[in-house]
């Protein structure tokens, strides 16, 4: 039996009078990589919000390690290692992607937040970000202000912050957004060879991306979890095949 890290039992979710979905019974196995995929509207990122605690469910439960986390704030997930990538517009601009690494460390380490002057005599910290930002391929932009890189280093920069925070579960929405295909591939063949063991959960759209990178695929569709099971199972099912893969 695999060791599940997070579950959602009898989730459900409306705005008003729109259901969103009802009943997601949902396990995210200890270091697989996971993609939640589903037709536009489906409620991926309404789940990821959810599962984040940015969002209250109208019904059911969320669980990390069995424990109920449904009424906790989204900064005690992020404590208790529930921890989403920052969207762009969270990194700050005007900072290195040095410094903003060595502040999301200095979080993880229950340190208080340094001034920036302070942030040179956190040695540790500015040791293992350097080390962070070499293995993901930043270590020339790292003493650049964030806001003169590239749009997927920028991408990349938000992986390494919330990954820099050794997550139990780390949440990617479409971490691929705005990326060319050949760009997007990169970012994952990245994730996959660096965030090994890492639990993963992703939404994504690239179908090509999902099969090859997910070791496990949730379909979300027409208000429920249609289908959970490897790419192979998730290609061959006749009811995701209809719903969504469109053939
Ligand atoms: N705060 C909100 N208030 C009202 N309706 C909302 C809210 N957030 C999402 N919705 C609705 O819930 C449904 C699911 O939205 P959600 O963004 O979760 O879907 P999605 O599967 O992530 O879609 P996409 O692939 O387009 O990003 C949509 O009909 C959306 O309009």
């Amino acid at each position: 039996m695999s060791d599940t890290v997070l579950a959602t039992r009898g989730l459900g979710m409306s705005f008003g009078g729109l259901r969103v979905f009802a009943g997601i019974d949902f396990a995210l196995a200890r270091g697989e990589r996971h993609a939640v995929i589903g037709p536009n509207g489906a409620g991926k990122s309404t789940f990821v919000a959810i599962v984040t605690g940015l969002l209250r469910p109208t019904a059911g439960a969320v669980l990390l390690d069995g424990h109920d986390v449904t009424r906790s704030s989204a900064g005690e997930r992020v404590a208790a290692g529930i921890v989403r990538t920052f969207q762009i517009n969270t990194l700050f601009p005007s900072l290195t992607p040095l410094e903003s690494v060595v502040l999301a460390l200095c979080q993880r380490d229950k340190q208080a937040r340094p001034s920036l002057r302070a942030l040179r005599r956190c040695t540790a910290q500015i040791d293992e970000a350097a080390d962070l930002l070499e293995r993901f391929g930043l270590a020339d932009d790292a003493q650049l202000p964030t806001q003169e890189l590239a749009y997927g280093q920028q991408r990349l920069l938000e992986v390494v912050l919330a990954y820099a925070l050794r997550p139990r579960v780390l949440l990617l929405d479409e971490p691929a957004a705005g990326l060319s295909t050949t760009q997007g591939h990169a970012l994952f063949e990245r994730l996959a060879q660096l965030t090994e063991g890492t639990t993963l959960l992703f939404i994504e759209h690239d179908m090509n991306i999902v099969f090859r990178y997910a070791q496990r695929v949730t379909v979300l569709a027409g208000g429920s979890l249609l289908a959970q099971g490897t790419p192979d199972e998730i290609r061959a099912h006749a009811g995701v095949r209809k719903a969504y893969l469109g053939n």
